[in-house]
């Protein structure tokens, strides 16, 4: 998947620009607050109608301006498609793809996939486990649709359970669904259960020998899944893992209704990082977080190559700050196949950059384009 070229109309710091890109590197550069972000956002938002930092589309309108439109020609499958986003204020947005209205913006999938790496990211290293499975489950959602529709259905079961755990002393009758709910979220547990370990188990084929490169083979990188304890083999199928949780649930029962809290489940599942066999939550280097977190999603855009035949758009935001020279210059130059986007703020980093093409940003304008 490649993005040609950009058109953006009142997005964000953008009253307007056009800009065509280069297929492998694009190194975007400027100041603080000139608008590197909010390229990348532009792109991202074309792929997934989504914005990793807006919650509402209105945000990268324009302040002062009532609708922003972006059009991106994107190379995907074999063909060219025009994909455009206009966003209202105060009304709902509206996508197309090749001038065809879209209904929902699920219609967008497998057209532009992109991999995003933001700052916010290190957080997939450095916090809880919430960030680690909001990685795999977004990663997986990619990759599987049926692995999307046990994760809508856990969660839908999930908030309804805390519902009768919270509120079953005020009202005991609750505690009557509360079986029900118990096997139906075993059932789709055991399913997120299978998915999240055969890709983690994918993941430890590409990410270790990614990050070992990235570090110039200083460094070991091992990834291992921790899910419910009483499950034996997280990689069996749906069905075998079932009596394993049902039998979780059913020792954990009492503990739930004391603590009015849903304790037994996939929703405190793990990916653990270690790096050298330490803990890199616990003992990582600023460097060495940055290296891990980009291995992760250099292996994510591997597998999805691996499964589609076509590469994800990386969009690199940030990423070069904390790093050495060495591991600077993998990410420029060494990031095997499909399209990258680096954006970063010094001139220097240019020095290392052996082919694509470099754009200057100042205030919402591109200045200058090698
Ligand atoms: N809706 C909007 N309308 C107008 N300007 C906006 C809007 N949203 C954000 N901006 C402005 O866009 C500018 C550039 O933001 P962006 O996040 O792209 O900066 P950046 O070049 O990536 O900077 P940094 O290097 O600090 O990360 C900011 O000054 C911000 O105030």
């Amino acid at each position: 998947m490649i993005v040609n070229a950009l058109e953006l109309d009142f997005f964000r710091n953008y009253t307007h620009l056009e800009a065509s890109f280069d297929p492998r590197v694009n190194l975007i550069y400027g100041d603080n607050a000139q608008g590197k972000t909010n390229l990348l956002e532009a792109v991202a938002y074309l792929s997934a109608a989504r914005s990793h930092r807006a919650r509402y589309d209105r945000e990268m309108i324009m302040m002062g301006i009532d609708s922003a439109f972006l059009k991106g020609e994107v190379a995907s499958r074999d063909r060219v498609f025009t994909l455009e986003a206009k966003l209202f204020r105060g009304r709902g947005r509206q996508l197309f793809s090749n001038g065809v209205r879209l209904k929902t913006a699920g219609e967008l999938a497998g057209i532009l996939t992109t991999v995003l790496f933001c700052p916010e990211d290190l957080y997939l290293i450095r916090e809880g486990s919430s960030a680690r499975r909001r990685f795999l489950d977004g990663a997986i959602c990619q990759l599987r649709p049926r692995y999307s529709q046990a994760l809508a259905e856990y969660n839908r079961l999930y908030d309804h359970k805390t519902r009768i755990l919270r509120d079953w002393p005020e009202n005991p009758s609750l505690l009557q669904t509360l079986d029900d709910f118990n096997l139906r979220l075993a059932q789709t547990g055991a399913i997120l259960i299978h998915y999240r370990a055969h890709f983690i188990r994918r993941m430890e084929k590409h990410a270790p020998a990614i990050h070992a490169d990235f570090s110039g083979g200083r460094e070991r990188l091992e990834l291992s899944y921790e899910t419910v304890s009483t499950v034996t083999d997280p990689m069996a199928q749906p069905r075998e893992i079932l009596p394993q949780l049902l039998a979780h649930q059913e020792s954990h029962r009492q503990a739930e209704l004391d603590a009015r809290q849903c304790l037994s489940g996939p929703h405190k599942d793990d990916l653990v990082v270690s790096i050298g066999g330490q803990l890199a939550k616990t003992y990582a280097s600023q460097g060495q977080t940055r290296t891990a977190v980009l291995s992760l999603k250099l292996a994510q855009r591997e597998i999805f190559q691996e499964e589609t035949g076509e590469w994800p758009v990386l969009l690199l935001d940030d990423v070069l700050s904390e790093l050495d020279s060495k591991r600077q210059a993998f990410v420029l130059n060494r990031i095997r196949g499909g399209q990258v986007f680096i954006t970063c703020c010094e001139e220097e980093k240019l020095e290392g950059l052996e082919g694509g093409r470099v754009f200057h940003i100042r205030d919402g304008s591109i200045v200058t384009n090698i």
